[in-house]
């Protein structure tokens, strides 16, 4: 069993903590996978989790097995485990992994500072590598710093969107019928095939369920079930629900689950899993700018009518950043910054610097959008667009920390329609580039 990652704490207190590198990214991981606000619920057992993570992936089709396959440049598996640390009550997450890819994960750990996490090597087999999971659980393990559990969870690697909401009906339901399991309605009939190809019979779809994760059992039961499992059932077996049953005569309690539980499995749900993510972090903007300005509320006013499934909220950027500190809190990862009144940058250069500081973008990358508005009575328009390249500079410079950066110039004439006009172009780049976040944007100067 490996010892826990340098750095490594006990159970995470409830609610999200701002202070310092690692409480702004866990803060920010609080409860934006969920896509609900998160109020840390009680659970009075001792609960860990086993995440098997030791696959090929081979119906991805990629090299790379898919727990370790990028989405939004980080990997698959680190959703997986920000959505388990999030739920304070689950004491240690026990996770499976194949030699080969054991550096690869400390180096996960580290560079996402996940916490109370424990590695164990993975097994030929699904079924073996929970066992070799559970195994590190038992009381008898020599030099471990795990304590056996009343109830443990077991959870697939690669299914990102777990709530505690489902984690907790399992282990509740688990405590009370020895195993539980999460379900979903049968999308397709199944039916059976016979021996020469032709339908042999179908089932009533309504009668079944789909079998999903996450499932809860009672320590005592699953592994007595593993410990009796016979080795076609390591090697073949796809359900640990019917391993309890099978073994111990436990009757899982099934709990209604969410679509979003589904298991990635091939290409197309990488695609279905940025998407979900990249909408749960869009859905509030921040625009920074000073209160007294005019032409940044005529823009926070048309965002608002464009974008109206959108929180946007706005405030100037106060003394030692304690707005922005706020909007961190309440999971904001879109930033559009008003410079009006100081040179070119300064407004965009404070909210870059008060980002980088609270290391907030270690788990989602953060769009800063620079609006500027072209006025050319009082500025050329050669020494605007000279002043305003660099943007392409500034937005090298922060990539590196996975913030986004483009900037916007909007025309600003006399005319009222005309402002109108470039107001809405420019609201409709802004939520292009926050939904998209689309790296072909950074450094480029948008003009509306
Ligand atoms: N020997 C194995 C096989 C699978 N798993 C894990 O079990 C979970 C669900 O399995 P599945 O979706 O079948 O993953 P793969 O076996 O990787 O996929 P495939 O069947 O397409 O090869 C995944 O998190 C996977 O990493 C595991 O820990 N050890
Ligand atoms: O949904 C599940 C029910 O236990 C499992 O995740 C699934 O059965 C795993 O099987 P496989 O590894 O063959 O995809």
């Amino acid at each position: 069993m490996e010892p826990e990652p340098p750095g490594a704490s006990g159970p995470a207190e409830p609610g999200p903590r701002v202070r310092g590198v690692r409480g702004a990214a866990h803060a920010a991981s609080a409860s934006v996978l969920s896509g609900a606000e998160a109020e840390p619920q009680r659970c009075a057992l001792a609960v860990a989790a086993v995440l098997p993570a030791g696959g090929s992936g081979e119906r991805m089709g990629v090299p790379t097995p898919k727990q370790f396959c990028p989405i939004l440049e980080r990997p698959l598996i680190s959703y997986t485990l920000q959505a388990m640390e999030r739920v304070c009550w689950i004491k240690d997450i026990v996770v499976a992994v194949t030699r080969e890819n054991m550096e690869a994960m400390r180096g996960i750990i580290q560079r996402y500072q996940h916490r109370r996490i424990s590695l164990v090597e993975a097994g030929v087999t699904r079924h073996r590598s929970i066992f070799n999971g559970l195994k590190a659980l038992a009381e008898d393990q020599p030099h471990s710093k795990l304590s056996k559990p009343e109830v443990v969870i077991i959870h697939d690697a690669v299914r990102p969107f777990v709530e505690e909401d489902i984690l907790l009906k399992v282990a509740t339901a688990a405590k009370e019928h020895g195993a539980a399991g999460a379900i979903q309605p049968l999308v397709s009939t199944v039916i059976s095939p016979s021996a020469d190809g032709c339908l042999d019979h179908s089932l009533e779809r309504a009668r079944h369920r789909a079998s999903e994760m996450p499932q809860a059992f009672l320590y005592d039961v699953i592994y007595a079930a593993y410990q009796q499992c016979s080795d076609y059932d390591l090697e073949f077996g796809t359900e640990c629900l019917q391993l309890a049953l099978k073994y111990c005569h436990v009757k899982a309690k099934l709990v209604e689950g969410s679509p979003d539980l589904w298991k990635v499995t091939y290409k197309r749900d990488l695609y279905a899993a940025e998407s979900i993510i990249k909408e749960r972090i869009s859905q509030q903007i921040c625009i920074v700018m000073d209160d007294e300005e005019d032409v940044g509320r005529l823009l926070e006013e048309t965002l608002k009518n464009e974008l109206n499934h959108v929180k946007v909220t706005s405030g100037p950027l106060c003394h030692a950043g304690r707005h922005l500190h706020q909007i961190i809190l309440e999971q904001c990862y879109s930033f559009v910054c008003v410079n009006v009144m100081t040179s070119e940058f300064e407004e965009t250069q404070k909210l870059l610097n008060l980002l980088k500081e609270s290391n907030f973008s270690i788990l989602y990358p953060v769009v800063v959008i620079s609006v500027h508005f072209l006025d050319y009575k009082s500025v050329p328009f050669d020494r605007k667009m000279e002043n305003l390249m660099q943007i392409r500079e500034l937005a090298k410079e922060v990539k590196e920390r996975n913030i986004l950066l483009c900037g916007l110039l909007i025309y600003y004439p006399q005319d009222e329609q005309k402002l109108q006009d470039s107001l809405r172009q420019g609201a409709s780049l802004i939520a292009t580039f926050i939904r998209e976040r689309n790296s072909a944007f950074i450094g480029q100067l948008l003009i509306a």
